[in-house]
């Protein structure tokens, strides 16, 4: 079953001279197993619309479910796993092993089986043993991210759900929790992450919902994103959108550097041709 929203808006300091209408008739539904980036300039909604898969906010109107439960239920908290925009924020305990072991002792898990969810989560995002007995808060900013994952799917969700996880990154941090959310999808968690870097998200993402003014502008596959010429665009399809601009036959479902060139050098013979003619 998926997490489905219903007609939904959301405000902040309602009924107020400070209100601001955040979410406004949101229609999603969100499968088991699909990888989802969540897009949008700052201030769309996005960080809100998360907060309402797993009841941290209640829809002012409208109606969310996960998995036909509602999302501040006990079972439904279960089947969310969160991360948030910045991992320290969410560590509170003395060492790595009581961070990850907390959810499972607090769903009330044996010490037993809490063991060997936190050894099974450690595995998942390559955390070595050794890290365990470490003060969260000595840790770098990459090995945080992982700590806060690990804690996130020691839970064992049916949905991952992160706001900008790579953000603040070294290159080779990046890389590693982009392979690790891959894996975790394989596996058949859905990832649902909120992104400004599609750089390196863009290639994962089997469905975008782009969010603007609080609305969904756009919900659907890449390949239509890119067809219909929405923004923002991953480097390598904003450089072809720009060659196209320029009124040259270029596919604009182009996204990563091989298939680029391969489009750049088909384009070259195209006009190649062209200027043999002309002589
Ligand atoms: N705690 C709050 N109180 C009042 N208004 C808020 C609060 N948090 C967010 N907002 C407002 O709600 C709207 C949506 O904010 P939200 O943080 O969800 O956007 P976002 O797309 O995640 O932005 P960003 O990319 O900057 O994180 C914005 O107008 C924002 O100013």
């Amino acid at each position: 079953m998926p997490i489905i929203l219903e007609n939904v808006s959301f405000s902040y300091s309602k009924k107020t001279p400070l209100e601001t209408s955040a979410l406004r008739e949101i229609n999603l539904r969100i499968e088991k197993g699909e990888f989802v980036g969540i897009l949008g300039e700052k201030g769309a909604g996005k960080s809100t619309l998360t907060k309402l898969f797993n009841g941290i906010f209640k829809p002012e109107t409208g109606i969310v479910r996960v998995d036909g439960l509602d999302p501040s239920s006990r079972e439904a908290k279960r089947k969310i796993g969160m991360v948030f925009q910045q991992a320290a924020d969410q560590l509170f305990c003395k060492t790595v092993y009581e961070e990850i072991a907390f959810g499972p002792l607090n769903f009330g898990y044996s010490k037993k089986e809490t063991e060997q969810r936190v050894y099974e989560a450690i595995e998942a995002v390559s955390l070595d043993q050794t890290e365990l007995s470490r003060d969260p808060f000595s840790l770098s900013g990459g090995e945080m991210q992982r700590v806060a994952l690990a804690s996130a799917l020691a839970l064992r969700p049916d949905y991952l759900v992160l706001d900008e996880p790579i953000t603040g990154l070294d290159p080779i941090g990046k890389n590693d929790i982009l392979k690790t959310l891959n894996r975790i999808k394989e596996k058949g968690t859905a990832v649902i992450t909120v992104t400004h870097n599609l750089k390196g998200f863009f290639p994962l993402l089997e469905k975008i919902v782009l969010l603007r003014e609080g609305r969904i502008a756009f919900q659907g596959s890449r390949e239509s994103y890119l067809k219909k010429g929405f923004e923002p665009l991953p480097p390598i399809a904003s450089m072809m959108k720009e060659l196209g601009v320029r009124g040259l036959p270029v596919n604009l479902t182009v996204f990563t550097v091989e298939d680029a060139l391969e489009e750049i050098m088909k384009l070259k013979s195209i006009l190649g041709t062209d200027n043999n003619e002309n002589k």
